[in-house]
């Protein structure tokens, strides 16, 4: 992920644009809330104008002598006045708020939509380089703090800046020579809010990160529960989550003591000068230099100065967090996604082959996983791949379903080289029936479904019947709606191979890639899962890495993987008469 600390100027506003240009559609809704924003900040500052009425106007009236009842009359009045004007602001912020959450939270969710269907679209590489944990926390606070802005700091931002203008033209217009002196004080301050909102930023950038990271320990702790609790290593994943928890308040006192001091020193400042300025206003007073409407209204528009002027820092310091979470998240759109647009592809005849295929993981550029493999599969031929463990197997489904290009060779579909296809329409001819299988939390239904999005409940009863999965599912209380639990947890592992099976007949696919499971099901859950696959291999072209040998018995042919090298290829009788790797593997390996 991107490590630009402290980039410039130019990338906020960059960043900003971006952002503001979800709102773009939402422009109906978004523009009136702005509007009435600016209203409601204006009719704002009536308030204190009210109030230097009611005080110094009072206390004026009286000293010139007018009747108690005038003046009285003259305060009623005002307060009325006052009373329409806030009813007006009430109405109008009331429009706003609701104005901009409606339009702030649908661009939001636009941006959400976009980042995970880029997400969704880059290659899978860029997985295997990120921890999942670590990026889908790293989205969500970056996400976070986007939204954080742009529902409250740049509202917040709008309004102050409303209030401090036209507080800085009140004060004026009450004293313009208190006010020059108040004035003087302001670019020392500024100034400070310029240095010290840099060093804030790095801060916290650097405190989102480290937080990014205790969320990716509790992540990776509950998705391997069970591993956690089979070797005991609660206490081993308490110290993991507290080290990086200790990083995390570490790099945070850090940015504390730089924001503390940074408003301590502002407040001080800010309210000192008032003092400082009333102590000088109290003397033109008295001198007959200012009046004391005139002084009310000097000193309440300067609280209102003081104010707005307190609250940039946070304003400016939000701003710039955004700014950062903007770069990381524009950077993953900006990586390139899947090629597609290559030829169409109609339906896969099922042909399948490598041509001498080399291959190394873009992450160990100096280990040849594959290294020149050939062959052939005729369609609906039944495969067996076997090796030993680390031997390539599964690189060659990955292959396959153009997780990655080979560096050398090709891998043909009917003949045609597969970088040259399209890559969607590709994969929606082959299907997978995983080792470990992976359902998602919500009902069997949904997870058969999967297959084949949209089908219908009666082609979805019809392939479970076919995997041997409509019985046990009839048996629970809610069938077919039943919840399967994170993962699947609530169903056995022979039921999840069916389910998965069950999925795969339903996606109707040309080719068929079958990791068989390692662990060991009790017979008669063995027995329902191979009937269900035999089903299921009809007539389809079928890769099986196989771990039994029952099913590479009844494999047309058998592929003998070995550090990335086919060494071997043919029936079982004829490989076990030739007595090389294979006859070994049956020997230690197949059960
Ligand atoms: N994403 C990856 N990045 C780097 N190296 C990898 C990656 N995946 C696999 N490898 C390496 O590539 C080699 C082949 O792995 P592969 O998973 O294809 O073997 P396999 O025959 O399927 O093994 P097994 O039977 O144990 O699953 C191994 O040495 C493995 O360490």
């Amino acid at each position: 992920m991107p490590k630009d600390e402290g980039k410039g100027s130019r990338f906020s506003a960059d960043g900003l644009r971006w952002v503001l240009s979800y709102l773009k559609p939402h422009r109906a809704v978004f523009l009136p809330s702005m509007l009435a924003l600016f209203i409601t900040a204006g009719l704002a500052l009536a308030f204190p104008w009210f109030m230097k009425e009611l005080f110094g106007g009072t206390v004026e009236k009286l000293r010139n002598g007018i009747s108690a009842e005038a003046v009285l009359a003259e305060a009623n009045r005002v307060i009325l006045a006052l009373l329409v004007v806030l009813a007006v602001q009430a109405i109008i912020g009331f429009f706003r708020v609701q104005g901009f959450i409606r339009s702030g939270e649908s661009a939001l969710n636009d941006l959400r939509k976009d980042i995970f269907g880029h997400l969704l679209r880059l290659p899978v590489p860029f997985f295997q380089e990120h921890r999942s944990g670590a990026l889908s926390n790293r989205v969500s606070a970056d996400l976070g703090t986007v939204r954080e802005t742009l529902m409250t700091t740049l509202p917040q931002a709008a309004r102050q800046s409303v209030t401090l203008a036209g507080s800085i033209v009140m004060v004026f217009v009450s004293s313009w020579k208190l006010s020059l002196a108040m004035i003087g004080s302001v670019p020392l301050v500024v100034l400070a809010v310029a240095i010290a909102g840099r060093k804030v930023r790095g801060h916290s950038k650097a405190a989102q990160d480290a937080l990014a990271e205790a969320g990716t320990v509790i992540e990776e702790g509950v998705q391997s529960i069970s591993d956690v609790k089979a070797f005991t290593n609660e206490p081993f994943e308490e110290k993991r989550y507290a080290t990086s928890l200790d990083e995390f308040y570490r790099v945070t006192l850090r940015g504390a003591l730089a924001r503390a001091s940074f408003l301590a020193f502002v407040i001080f400042v800010m309210f000192g000068t008032i003092a400082g300025v009333t102590w000088l206003g109290v003397r033109m007073m008295v001198d007959g230099q200012l009046t004391e409407k005139q002084f009310s209204g000097f000193i309440l528009y300067s609280v209102f100065v003081g104010a707005s002027l307190g609250s940039m820092p946070e304003i400016i310091s939000q701003i710039q967090a955004m700014s950062g979470a903007t770069d990381r998240l524009r950077e993953i759109m900006g990586l390139p996604t899947e090629a597609d647009g290559g030829q169409a592809v109609e339906h896969l005849g099922g042909a399948l082959a490598f041509r001498d295929v080399h291959f190394h993981y873009p992450s160990r550029p100096d280990q040849a996983v594959l290294a020149g493999v050939d062959f052939e599969v005729a369609p609906g031929q039944r495969i067996a791949l076997v090796g030993p463990s680390g031997a390539g197997k599964s690189t060659v489904f990955s292959l396959i379903l153009g997780y990655y290009r080979p560096e050398q060779g090709q891998v043909l579909f009917d003949g045609r080289d597969a970088a040259s296809l399209d890559l969607h329409a590709l994969r929606k001819g082959i299907a997978v029936v995983p080792q470990e299988v992976m359902l998602f939390g919500g009902t069997i239904l949904e997870n058969i479904e999967y297959g084949k999005p949209g089908a219908s409940r009666q082609e979805i009863i019809e392939a479970a019947k076919q995997a041997n999965a409509h019985a046990f599912i009839e048996e629970r209380e809610q069938g077919y709606e039943t919840v399967v639990g994170p993962r699947g947890v609530k169903l056995s592992g022979g039921q999840r191979q069916r389910i998965a099976i069950a999925r795969a007949i339903l996606a109707d696919p040309r080719v068929l890639l079958l990791d068989e499971a390692t662990s060991a099901l009790d017979a008669e859950s063995e027995r329902l899962v191979n009937e269900a696959l035999e089903r299921l291999m009809v007539g389809r072209t079928s890769l099986v890495i196989a771990h039994r040998l029952s099913t590479v018995r009844t494999a047309d042919r058998i592929l003998v993987l070995n550090q990335g090298k086919l060494v071997e290829q043919g029936s079982h009788d004829e490989l076990m008469a030739h007595g090389g790797t294979y006859k070994v593997l049956v020997q230690t390996q197949l059960g």
